[in-house]
């Protein structure tokens, strides 16, 4: 008899080497055995290759895009069309990662029939695996219709930045006793109407924590502390890409922008002083 083998480690979900995609069963495994793993926006093929082979398991092509791709000031001028394009750049530079992608602003809103068609578009035209939208009782009956015709649903709900336009009171949602109760009970609402996933917008933390533990589905996290099942971050937040202040939860992994400037400023004095290009660039 040989000595009892110690169990394999369990492979963490972003490792990824399934070489297939990533699906919405392998979210709900990863709940099950309580593994945490990351997701990041994507707006771009090049962009998201290099996250698909990092090994991150989820590719969100967000409406950010609106205001970190695209020059908006917000995320509500995005259009359909835009995302949709958007959308088909980032599964041509991927293979693993599951792509999800937003319902923008005004896409599905008006009814659960409107919803489905948006979603219906943005999986036959961007070849997604799953889509998003924001809003949880007001937006069930939508998740309903989409997940009945056999679409997966990630639910979105905190700080929902579609509607910032409506927003009067403070940013961090479900602080208070009323507050908290109603984000439990938009929480309830996704889930019964049967999204696979959840994201917390700029949650306090401990509700959030109470959320995932009570909750079947995975959260996803954004200013939501570390007791969520994912994590997501808008890239050029995390990469350090955006320009200006970038909101207090962030943490950035690194300086694209000054990287990116000092590269442009380095070509732009060999051009004009004359060291680019040189022989080695040039043909004899
Ligand atoms: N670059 C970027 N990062 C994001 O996370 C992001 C976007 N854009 N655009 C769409 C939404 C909007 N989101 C935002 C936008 C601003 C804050 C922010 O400024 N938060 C403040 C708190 C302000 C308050 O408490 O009133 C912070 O300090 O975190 C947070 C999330 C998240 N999403
Ligand atoms: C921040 C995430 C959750 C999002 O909705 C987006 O990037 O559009
Ligand atoms: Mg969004």
């Amino acid at each position: 008899m040989s000595a009892p083998q110690p169990a394999a480690a369990p492979k963490p979900l972003f490792v990824g080497d399934q070489g297939r995609r990533l699906t919405i069963r392998d979210l709900a495994r990863a709940k099950r055995r309580g593994e945490h793993w990351p997701m990041l926006t994507a707006y771009d093929a090049y962009t998201a290759g290099v996250f698909d082979e990092a090994g991150i398991p989820v590719l969100l092509v967000g409406d950010s895009s609106a205001d970190n791709h695209l020059g908006y000031d917000s995320t509500v001028p995005v259009t359909l069309d835009e995302l949709i394009m958007l959308g088909r750049a980032v599964v041509r530079g991927t293979k693993r990662s599951l792509i999800v992608s937003d319902l923008p602003f005004g896409s599905y809103e008006e009814s659960p029939e409107q919803a489905l068609r948006t979603a219906v578009r943005l999986m036959k035209e961007v070849g997604c695996g799953a889509v998003k939208l924001e809003g949880g009782v007001r937006s069930a009956a939508q998740i309903e219709k989409i997940v009945t015709a056999g679409i997966p649903v990630m639910a979105h709900l905190g700080y929902t930045p579609q509607s910032v336009n409506g927003f009067g009171g403070p940013m961090v949602a479900g602080r208070g006793a009323d507050a908290a109760k109603r984000l439990r009970e938009d929480a309830e609402a996704v889930q019964e109407a049967g999204a696979f996933a959840v994201v917390l917008e700029v949650v306090p933390a401990p509700l959030a924590e109470e959320l995932t533990a009570s909750l079947e589905i995975p959260t996803v996290g954004i200013g939501a502390g570390a007791g969520t099942d994912g994590q997501v971050l808008v890239w050029t937040d995390f990469a350090g890409m955006t320009p200006g202040r970038t909101p207090s939860f962030v943490k950035k992994y690194a300086d694209l922008r000054g990287v990116l400037g000092d590269a442009a400023r380095a070509f732009g004095r060999d051009v004009v002083g004359g060291a680019y290009p040189d022989a080695e660039h040039s043909f004899s």
